[in-house]
């Protein structure tokens, strides 16, 4: 993205979508459009003297456009490099940016502004919630993810050695914006990554998310596809109104972990060489065939998953950790209560529920399906 001002012409009006507060958090907006940058000091507001804009390196050019445009409106501003991708994700990367706010002096007042792709917004988050007990930050979603999943919600974190995102805080941002402009030089796998999420959200809440790439799946693939924004605003409504109701999962909010039980197994025992959207699309093939065989989801919904899947060419099946490795993994899901692993399964297209503590022999019998 390398996004600038605006600066005459006619901007098309971006979409506004409000995500309620809950749990004494405030509510905050995700715009959806083009030319968004305009819209950062408003988010950041003027109680703060500096800004710190936290960006990979596959971003190094979009995140000094971004602090160039704050130092211009006066705010102190520094620039935070993080790696790429989940390397971000680790308490040493969280060390190395408390480490550029101390020393640049970052009180409370001051914001964090997370510019990148859901592992870039999951760790920022995370350091804005722990810096000084919490500061206010702002997304920037570079990704499809990013924009329809990760910036929105409030779910911050890290990895450990032991699993995926086992160290985090609720801490939602101030306000996100999402600049279809981005996604421009995505590289097409992480493109088609995001895609798992948006079909996750299809599935759980809204079918006609599905209507539409089913239509067409190869201009769903593309920025430039007449449905992107429509697919990226169902989404991003879907999240709004479920973390709205359940900011901290305490029940509802668990239907959108749909299809992750399985994927963050699949993402740790690959050491995280698979992006997270392709693990999530097995783990919904996972979970619609263990909703199957549990004799609660109905053949064509469970088979409409890998039909509409592999049309946008993600991956639905998985051969790599045996099933025992796997199935230790999923015993740190955060959804286990004790011994007891819980999963989301669909009763119905759109009917997302509870599966408790399944009998081990479904769950090898869904691995099955998934392994080929
Ligand atoms: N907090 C949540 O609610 C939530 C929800 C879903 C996913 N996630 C997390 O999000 C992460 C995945 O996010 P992701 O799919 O966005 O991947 P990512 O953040 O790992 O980004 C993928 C790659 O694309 C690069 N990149 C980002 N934007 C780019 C752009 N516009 N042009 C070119 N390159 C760009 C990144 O540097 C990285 O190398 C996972 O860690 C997952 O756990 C969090
Ligand atoms: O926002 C949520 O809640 C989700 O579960 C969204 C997921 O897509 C996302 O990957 C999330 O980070 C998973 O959370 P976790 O609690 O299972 O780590
Ligand atoms: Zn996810």
């Amino acid at each position: 993205m390398t996004t600038t001002p605006a600066q005459g012409g006619r901007i098309p009006a971006a979409t506004r979508i409000a995500v309620g507060g809950s749990a004494g958090t405030a509510p905050y907006d995700v715009l959806v459009g083009r030319r968004l940058l305009g819209e950062l000091p408003g988010l950041i507001g003027t109680a703060a003297r500096r800004v710190a804009v936290l960006h990979p390196e596959a971003l190094t050019e979009t995140g000094e456009v971004v602090r160039q445009d704050l130092a211009d409106h006066g705010y102190e501003t520094i620039a935070v490099q993080l790696p790429n991708a989940e390397e971000a994700k680790t308490a040493g990367v969280a060390a190395y940016c408390w480490k550029a706010l101390g020393q640049s002096g970052f009180t409370r007042t001051d914001v964090i502004v997370a510019v990148g792709g859901g592992a870039t917004t999951d760790v920022s988050g995370f350091v804005a919630a722990s810096w000084l007990r919490g500061v206010r930050w702002v997304a920037v979603p570079t990704t499809v993810l990013g924009m329809v999943d990760a910036a929105v919600g409030g779910k911050t974190g890290i990895n450990t050695a032991e699993g995926k995102n086992l160290v985090g805080a609720f801490h939602p941002p101030a306000g996100v914006l999402c600049d279809l402009a981005a996604l421009d030089s995505l590289p097409v796998n992480d493109y088609v990554s995001g895609l798992a999420e948006i079909i996750k959200a299809g599935f759980i809440a809204d079918p006609a998310i599905l209507d539409l790439i089913e239509a067409d799946p190869g201009s769903a693939r593309r920025p430039e596809g007449p449905h992107t924004a429509e697919l990226i605003e169902r989404a991003i409504r879907v999240k709004a109104e479920v973390v709205a109701g359940d900011l901290k999962e305490s029940g509802p909010r668990e239907i959108l972990n749909y299809g992750h039980t399985l994927a963050h197994a699949i993402e740790k025992n690959e050491r995280y060489s698979w992006r997270h959207g392709a693990a999530v699309s097995v783990g919904m093939v996972f979970a619609a065939e263990l909703g199957r065989l549990a004799g609660r989801l109905d053949d064509a919904t469970a088979d409409r998953h890998r039909a509409v899947l592999t049309s946008v060419g993600l991956p639905v099946t998985y051969r790599g950790a045996p099933w025992e490795r796997l199935l230790g993994t999923m015993r740190v899901d955060k959804k286990s209560r004790g011994d007891r692993l819980r999963f989301i399964v669909l009763d119905g297209l759109a009917r997302p529920a509870v599966l408790e503590g399944p009998d081990p022999a479904l769950l090898v019998a869904a691995h099955a399906e998934v392994a080929g």
